[in-house]
């Protein structure tokens, strides 16, 4: 029951769902990925392939009675059918709208390019989306087709210029694995008197209690432990006031929990004791479970250190590897094709009893070369793009746990086809890219896509071509033939969710740092957690974008599953909200922050996935003080349909943005370089000299058509689980209604108002409490601190209750991005903009000091290690 929620706990809360809908949807995850290894990214190709395919048939002539159809109608017209909207003006600006539009794609494209040239001036390591975001932007056009004649929605919101262009929303293939009982549903109607304005909000909350529709797995919510057996650190108490998730379906308590992580450690010691060769240069000291750093270890939080927040540079802890590169490249040119575990087999050192290697896929030219086998072959139609580096034992149980065979179809679901397809492939990985089933004798098949090697050294990321963290990967693989737990060193915990837990490790040799995440299968499987941690990979595996995780790698030992991960060594925002004066930030902090989560959210959106579980914690604050939004394991993935918002004439007044467009601060001109604050790393390569780009900013504002807007909101999605954190659980997930995608928008209300007030709008005195007021109560602001206008006025946008009249129900992240509150930020050079706060030398989440990630501060290895003794009490402990 509800009731046996603990009033301080705050909790995920989750039931079974999607299953199907998240391997049907497999597909979107190749979506965004466009270029092949090889070839030359052009934008002005870009440019003109997209208009080749933009059939653009809109008059862009609608007549003005059409202008009053009201918003809300628009809306929900939106949610059906394509939208296309012109606007009577948009013909006046004596530009065709073929070439506006190719002129405001073209800005959109020297944004980004002027993004990239950012980004290699700064050498940032990962999470850039460059070339990737062309990519998808490109394949959005790609498939817009206007009609204005077929359409007709003449709205334009207001803004009387926007033509609107859009698709059909694609039907959710999410498939309701779970669906509130209809008799544990709330009615509608009772439920709209529930949230009627006038009710009383003490009679409504008892009553919306009574209401809550308690589902099977409602019943079975428990909190999860906050301790699992372990000496709290500093920072692990810290962590007790975060909102952990729990899992539904599966009770988890202290008990159950600790021997099964504890396990972990004994495994990974399993795993080195098999290791029959050490790395060269190491100690080969393999030390026992004791040795990992108990929490008490990593409770001396250090704040000394400067940080430099210019010098966004890869993790690494000495030049040790950057001398190695260069032979690595030598290397990898003089390396036999049958030798390329891109190509071919290699050998893997560990025992094959454990061993397993899936690396990412990331390659396109691996999924052709899939495609061409399954013409060759139709037994192998519905492999997976992955190569898997698996044990006979692993691969021939089709329902074995972790990222093996069962987890691996990243374009279909998993069927009996399937498995039987897999059976077939025994002995066909050398051509198929696949691992061998029956045919582990250690030997290994490593995926093209495992980002290391040639020409697609940082997959196909050549945005990322400059990470280091990538050629570390493939270096490491180079010189030893294998990647796997023996290639990591491993440093000391970071924290522990509920499906595995993250260790800082080092690649070893290289000295770069890396988040593991390391799930344990049998947990997973007996949990019932397992698709939690298929979706999470499945999710990292897609991502390309500066404000979301890398997923470097990932591989499987019988024993456990785990995930290589950029890593993140700033702590997170709940911790740094709590770090603040009043325990909230100040506007322009917040606006910072939640204008980067935006564009995360955006972009998860347009990949088809509703991340639902948006809240301070899980938004981790990278070395340059930028956010990088994590955990994915409650995620929905669903279809999602693009559309275009295209304007027809400027947004702007010419006059006003030529006079000094630049120099104002809140300057939203598209064609406007200058960031709207300070961006002392970054010089738009057209502003050589302040006369020129002046002249040339003037001449672009008085003769281009402001960019098109592309939405992609999955609209449509659907799903019945109650998943999410209480403090943040929407309206209609909290009543079982069903939600789709603006359930995100709900909860980045819940999360700006958080950061700016330093607590939740509708927080109970305990978890029953809290989600029948989020049900019944109006929202209400403190008298202090003092908050904007703009924001509240987001903010209540925002938190409607109904889903269809919440802002961004319809277009997303676009109508959020222009709410007031965040007039004047530059959206495009946002990650090139100078954080509110930079993180200190310590790893604010964790407690636990981490060496300098600058270049100025890097240390050797042996003076890092130095310091890592004398400051954590020593995280001496190599297992691999
Ligand atoms: N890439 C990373 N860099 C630094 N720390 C990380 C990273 N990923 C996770 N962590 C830390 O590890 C902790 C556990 O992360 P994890 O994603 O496993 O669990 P969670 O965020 O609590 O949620 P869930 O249980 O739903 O997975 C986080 O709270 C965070 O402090």
């Amino acid at each position: 029951m509800m009731g046996t929620l603990s009033a301080g706990t705050s909790e995920i809360v989750e039931s079974a769902e999607e299953l199907d809908s998240e391997l049907k949807m497999n597909d979107i995850a190749g979506r965004h990925r466009l270029l092949k290894p090889g070839q030359n990214y052009s934008i002005e190709d870009d440019i003109n392939q997209l208009f080749e395919a933009i059939d653009i048939r809109c008059s862009g002539r609608v007549s003005g009675t059409s202008h009053q159809v009201s918003k809300d109608a628009f809306r929900k017209s939106a949610m059906k059918r394509p939208i296309r909207v012109s606007s009577p003006q948009s013909s006046g600006i004596g530009i065709s709208e073929s070439v506006s539009l190719k002129q405001a794609l073209r800005g959109l494209c020297i944004s980004q390019a002027s993004e990239m040239a950012a980004m290699k001036r700064l050498s940032k390591p990962a999470g850039l989306s460059g070339s990737s975001e062309a990519g998808t932007i490109k394949r959005l056009y790609r498939a817009v087709v206007v009609d204005a004649s077929e359409s007709g929605l003449p709205f334009n919101e207001g803004k009387g210029n926007l033509v609107e262009i859009s698709l059909v929303p694609e039907k959710s293939t999410s498939s309701f694995y779970e669906k509130v009982p209809e008799s544990l549903q709330v009615p509608k109607a009772e439920l709209s008197q529930q949230c009627a304005p006038s009710c009383n909000p003490v009679a409504d909350a008892t009553t919306a209690k009574s209401m809550l529709p308690i589902t099977p797995a409602q019943d079975e919510i428990v909190p999860l432990p906050a301790e699992i057996g372990r000496e709290k650190s500093k920072a692990e108490l810290e962590q007790n006031g975060k909102r952990k998730p729990v899992h539904s379906l599966l009770s988890v308590d202290a008990g159950e929990r600790l021997p099964k992580l504890e396990k972990i450690v004994p495994t990974l010691n399993e795993v080195a004791s098999k290791t029959s060769t050490l790395d060269k240069g190491q100690k080969g000291k393999l030390h026992s479970a004791s040795s990992l750093p108990s929490a008490s270890s990593g409770s001396k939080v250090s704040k000394s250190g400067s940080y430099s927040p210019h010098l966004i540079k890869p993790v690494f802890r000495s030049k040790n590897f950057v001398k190695k590169k260069v032979k690595l490249d030598s290397a990898l040119a003089s390396t036999p094709a049958g030798s390329n575990p891109r190509n071919g087999t290699i050998n893997n050192d560990l025992d094959p009893s454990t061993s397993k290697l899936v690396f990412q896929t990331y390659n396109y030219t691996l999924k052709n070369e899939t495609k061409e086998n399954e013409k060759a072959s139709p037994a192998s139609s519905g492999r997976n793009v992955s190569i898997e580096v698996s044990s006979s034992v692993v691969d021939s149980d089709a329902s074995k746990p972790g990222f093996g065979s069962n987890c691996s179809n990243r374009t279909r679901g998993v069927t009996k086809g399937d498995e039987r397809s897999r059976s077939s492939e025994k002995g066909e990985f050398s051509q198929s890219s696949k691992s061998s089933i029956g045919q582990y004798s250690s030997s290994t098949s490593i995926s093209e896509e495992s980002n290391v090697s040639g020409s697609s050294r940082s997959g196909n990321r050549p945005h990322m071509s400059k990470d280091l963290r990538w050629e570390a990967i493939h270096h490491v693989q180079k010189q030893h033939e294998t990647f796997g737990l023996r290639n990591f060193k491993l440093l000391k915990r970071l924290g522990c969710g509920d499906i595995g837990t993250v260790y800082l490790v080092e690649l070893t040799g290289t000295n770069c740092l890396f988040a593991l995440k390391v799930m344990d299968n049998e947990f997973l499987a007996t949990r019932k957690k397992m698709p939690r941690a298929q979706t999470e990979r499945e999710i990292l595996q897609m991502l390309d974008h500066p404000f979301l995780p890398t997923l470097y790698a990932h591989f499987t030992t019988d024993k456990l599953s785990c995930l290589v991960m950029e890593y993140c060594p700033g702590g997170d925002l709940h911790v740094l909200r709590q770090k603040q004066p009043s325990r909230s930030f100040s506007e322009q902090a917040a606006r910072f922050y939640a204008a980067e989560v935006l564009l995360a959210l955006e972009y998860l959106h347009m990949l088809g996935v509703v991340y639902r579980d948006l809240k301070p914690e899980n938004i981790l604050v990278r070395e340059d003080g930028h956010i990088m939004l994590s955990d994915f394991d409650l995620s929905l993935r669903c279809a999602v349909n693009p559309m275009l918002l295209k304007s027809a004439s400027p947004v702007v007044e010419p006059t006003k943005k030529a006079s000094s467009p630049c120099t104002d601060s809140s300057c939203i001109h598209p064609f406007c370089l200058q960031p709207s604050w300070q961006v002392p790393c970054f010089t738009p390569r057209l502003l050589s000299t302040t006369a020129k780009s002046r002249k040339l900013k003037s001449d672009l504002a008085t003769q281009v058509t402001p960019l098109p807007q592309l939405v992609a909101e999955p609209t449509s999605a659907r799903s019945n689980s109650f998943v999410g954190t209480h403090e943040y659980l929407a309206p209609e997930i909290i009543k079982g209604e069903g939600h789709g995608s603006a359930v995100d928008w709900w909860t980045f209300g819940i999360f700006l108002y958080e950061l700016l007030y330093g607590k939740t709008p509708f927080k109970g005195s305990g978890n029953e409490d809290t989600l029948a007021s989020v049900v019944s109560h109006s929202l209400k602001f403190p008298e202090s601190p003092m908050v904007s206008f703009h924001a509240r006025d987001l903010i209540r946008g925002l938190l409607v209750k109904e889903p269809e009249n919440r802002l961004g129900s319809v277009k997303g992240a676009t109508e959020i991005k222009q709410h007031s509150f965040f007039e004047g930020l530059n959206w495009a050079l946002i990650r090139c903009a100078i954080p509110p706060e930079m993180p200190k030398l310590c790893d604010a989440g964790t407690g636990s000091t981490v060496m300098s990630m600058s270049v100025q501060k890097k240390e050797s290895a042996k003076s890092d290690c130095k310091d890592m003794k004398d400051t954590t009490e020593c995280v001496e402990f190599e297992l691999f």
